[in-house]
């Protein structure tokens, strides 16, 4: 079996009996039951995903901020030069982006994945180079990757989730980084929920309506090319491979499976991502998902294998429209919303003292019997 498939087989269902006894256990803690809301269904999920009550502490945390390049770029969808890519690499490796602050805050360390730059960037501490590609072709006129390049990326992500896990941490966080990359997350979104490119296409690092018009002409035209217009009735596939399930619908021809998708409009970061969801899954370790980017790459995931879900931490929700149709179609909740519209990681890194907070109850907080404190009548 190749890595992908089987990655894919690795990933399980949460563990009931975890479950049950990590919602008993909360029911027994010294507060009123439910008092935590939604950070008590997190640390039954996260007891599943371990299949352990309590779960291990989701710490260390890493950020992964796969980074590359859009030959979309050449449409016209923002008004930043491609060049910015390469450059926020080498600030992200300086400590000199939002996301070091981030991270220096909540604790977490800092990989930055070249997985497809156009440039060179010269060798550093943090940087991991693994091109699949010098960055996508324009998904307007040919398929964005070849199905070489997606594999490989998809692959490079299961090896990064994996090789982080490996060296001790207990939680990893999505990051990414490409001038262009909320167009390619755009059709993504559109092919894997069946939104039309409107409802889903945003304004990215805030571009003028021309712009935003173009853009979502270029979603519109990028999904007819590929064939993934028009479908309706999108859902998150119940197989696990490529040609078993998770198929998206193309409306007249071939059901196409999620990883001819993400090679079709996604991009390099996006399949990267995508792997380092499985890769987590697998693994068994939660994942803090940033925003649309990572929403974007979280529904060829789950395409892929249902059940990452399972692993999967919506840490907040961005001020992208695409990534609360994304969100909403992997059924899950973001912790914070505080309309960011950034990535690189930082709305995940934020959430993710929520994170450890709900598992740290589990450990920490003494029951009604063990501090002598009477229950309800
Ligand atoms: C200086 C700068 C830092 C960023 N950090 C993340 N992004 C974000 O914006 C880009 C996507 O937006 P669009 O599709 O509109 O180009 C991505 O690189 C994303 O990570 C940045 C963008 C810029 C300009
Ligand atoms: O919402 C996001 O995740 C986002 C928005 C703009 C640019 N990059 C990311």
């Amino acid at each position: 079996m190749d890595l992908i498939a089987e990655t894919i087989a690795a990933i399980r269902p949460l563990d009931e009996a975890a479950m049950n006894a990590a919602r008993a256990h909360q029911d027994r803690l010294t507060k009123p039951r439910g008092a935590l809301g939604v950070l008590e269904e997190l640390s039954v999920r996260l007891a599943g995903l371990a299949g352990a009550c309590p779960p291990p502490m989701p710490e260390p945390a890493a950020v992964a901020i796969f980074a590359a390049d859009h030959g979309v770029h050449a449409q016209g969808v923002t008004p930043w030069p491609q060049e910015v890519t390469g450059q926020m690499v080498a600030n992200f490796l300086a400590g000199g982006a939002v996301v070091n602050a981030f991270a220096r805050q909540t604790g977490a360390d800092v990989r930055v994945i070249d997985i497809g730059v156009r440039t060179d960037l010269p060798a550093a501490d943090g940087l991991i180079v693994r091109k699949a590609a010098h960055g996508t072709a324009d998904l307007t006129r040919e398929p964005a990757m070849t199905p070489g390049q997606v594999r490989a990326a998809v692959e490079t992500g299961i090896e990064v989730a994996r090789d982080l896990v490996a060296a001790g941490h207990r939680c990893l966080v999505t990051g990414d980084m490409g001038i262009a990359n909320t167009t390619a997350s755009a059709a993504l979104i559109a092919a894997f929920t069946g939104r039309a490119p409107e409802e889903v296409t945003g304004y990215g690092t805030g571009v003028d309506e021309a712009t935003h018009t173009r853009k979502v002409q270029v979603v519109r035209s990028a999904l007819e090319r590929a064939g993934l217009a028009g479908r309706t009735g999108g859902g998150v596939g119940s197989g696990s491979g490529e040609r078993s399930g998770g198929s998206v619908g193309s409306g007249s021809g071939e059901p196409v499976g999620p990883l001819t998708v993400l090679a079709e409009v996604g991009g390099l970061e996006h399949a990267g991502i995508a792997g380092f969801v499985l890769g987590a899954a697998a693994a068994r370790v939660p994942v803090v998902l940033d925003g649309v980017i990572a929403g974007a790459a979280a529904l060829a995931a789950a395409a892929l294998a249902p059940d990452v879900r399972g692993a999967c931490v919506a840490g907040h929700r961005s001020a992208e429209p695409g990534h609360a149709a994304a969100l909403s179609h992997l059924e899950l909740r973001p912790l914070v919303d505080l309309e960011l519209r950034l990535g690189e990681g930082t709305g995940a890194l934020l959430a993710l003292p929520l994170v450890q907070s709900a598992v740290r109850v589990l450990h920490e907080v003494a029951t009604f019997d063990s501090a002598g404190v009477a229950d309800k009548a």
